[in-house]
């Protein structure tokens, strides 16, 4: 028996269509190529694993997992693994695409890709976390290779599985192959920088777009839903720089403070607390859908999928959307925002920094060589920067949204690409 089933498509929006709907747009726009959209508006390859896995009760379960890869024109496909309850392949087809469109955005050469295994990690012991990474990796085996598919964290995974993953691709190989996945421990290859990287992403974003918008970061507020990677380290970042969070959430719910909320105190409150800030003490409790709609300058949410959705969009009163998450917008949504005149630095450009180091750890692996921070974080927030630039031009020269300019930029180089490479 499966350890849960996914949770069924029509409880949810579905994210694939979603992706579809704004590349539809942008590729209409562009006047792209009828042989090149039919190509990628199909993944390249999907593939769905089944992994037997001994529990700590001696009790034998079966995982289902995932692996899509969307394109490989730009090189090999990258993207990360999602271990969570509710993941589900339309859902990872998605990812996959999202990784395609985010690493042409900031021009690195990559293809998108994404996995997923349905699984609670909150749930699962360390031995049992081990036990089904080394299967999922065992039954992609020849999926995964630092010249074809390189994977990395995602939601419910971090340097740990990434660690795991290494080393029994390489113990397989029969040689140590550091390139094989990015988002390691740095004793293990990893580079300075990656951990925080998504969140320094998403700040260097918010910034840029404050700046457009003549925002004072230090007059500002935001809420940031989502406490993991990516929503803990944004918050942070955006504090130092000023601005003040006056709520954070996770799965346990929303946490409000009027005097901004202390994001080092509450990281170290999560960290204790099994990741979770459950019972956390120096805010009001309020609800997840609450602090969406707050009186916020500024929302970063950095959790799940179509949380912003027909729903509540109405009453969302920020200014300023950075997208943390991936797909955290639902296409639904997208004509309401824009009617509000809300601007949104979207997921494939706000939360490329995470890819973009993850490029850099995969370059110092292949040279042998270890960078300094200062040189990785450097070059990451000029990438986003120069990024965030050309997406914003775009949105310029072609009228549109922010969200359909980095489509536009996207589908533009891999189209290119095609243009050069031909083959079909
Ligand atoms: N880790 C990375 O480098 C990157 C992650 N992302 C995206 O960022 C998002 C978050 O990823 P991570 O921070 O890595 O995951 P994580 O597993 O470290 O943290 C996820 C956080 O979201 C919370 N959460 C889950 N469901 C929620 C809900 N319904 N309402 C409020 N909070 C909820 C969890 O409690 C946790 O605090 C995902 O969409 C992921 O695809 C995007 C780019 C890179
Ligand atoms: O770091 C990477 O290679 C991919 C991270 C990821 O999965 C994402 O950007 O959504």
């Amino acid at each position: 028996m499966l350890y849960k089933e996914p949770a069924p498509i029509k409880d949810r929006e579905n994210p694939f269509e979603s992706m579809m709907s704004r590349f539809n747009i942008a590729a209409e726009v562009l006047g792209l190529d009828e042989e090149v959209y039919n190509v990628l508006k199909t993944p390249t390859r999907q593939v769905i694993v089944n992994v037997p896995v001994t529990m700590d009760d001696g009790k034998v379960r079966v995982f289902e997992g995932y692996r899509v890869i969307h394109s490989t024109i730009l090189g090999p496909s990258k993207g990360g693994i999602r271990f969570a309850p509710d993941v589900f392949l339309d859902e990872v087809k998605a990812l996959a695409a999202w990784m395609t469109w985010k690493c042409a955005v900031v021009d690195i050469p990559y293809g998108g890709a994404k996995g997923g295994i349905i699984c609670d990690p909150y749930a699962m012991s360390a031995g049992e976390m081990e036990r089904l990474t080394r299967a999922y990796t065992q039954a992609l085996i020849d999926i995964f290779g630092p010249d074809q598919d390189i994977p990395a964290p995602d939601m419910g995974t971090g340097p740990r599985e990434m660690a795991w993953l290494m080393d029994e691709y390489s113990k397989t190989k029969g040689s140590t192959v550091h390139a094989v996945v990015t988002g390691k421990p740095l004793v293990l290859g990893g580079s300075l920088g990656r951990v925080e990287a998504t969140g320094r992403g998403v700040m260097v974003s918010a910034m840029a777009a404050m700046e457009k918008l003549g925002m004072n970061p230090a007059k500002s507020t935001a809420v940031v839903q989502g406490f993991g990677n990516v929503g803990a380290w944004a918050a942070k970042l955006m504090a130092e720089r000023g601005v003040k969070i006056l709520g954070v959430s996770d799965v346990s719910g929303a946490y409000w403070n009027d005097n901004g909320i202390d994001i080092e105190e509450a990281i170290e409150y999560k960290n204790n607390n099994n990741g979770r800030l459950e019972g956390y003490k120096n805010a009001e409790k309020i609800s997840n859908d609450d602090l969406l709609i707050a009186k916020v300058d500024v929302l970063v949410p950095a959790a799940v999928e179509d949380v912003i959705t027909i729903k509540n969009v109405d009453q969302i009163q920020a200014r300023l959307i950075v997208e943390g998450a991936n797909g955290p917008t639902s296409y639904k949504a997208d004509n309401v925002i824009n009617e509000k005149g809300i601007m949104v630095v979207p997921d494939i450009l706000a939360n490329s920094g995470g890819v973009t180091v993850s490029y850099f750890e995969w370059v110092q692996n292949r040279m042998g060589f270890k960078w300094t921070l200062d040189r990785v974080n450097g070059r990451a927030e000029r990438i986003m920067h120069e990024s965030f630039e050309r997406v914003y031009a775009a949105s310029q020269k072609y009228n549109v949204p922010m969200r359909i300019a980095a489509y536009i930029v996207a589908i533009d180089k891999v189209a290119m690409t095609y243009k050069y490479r031909g083959g079909f």
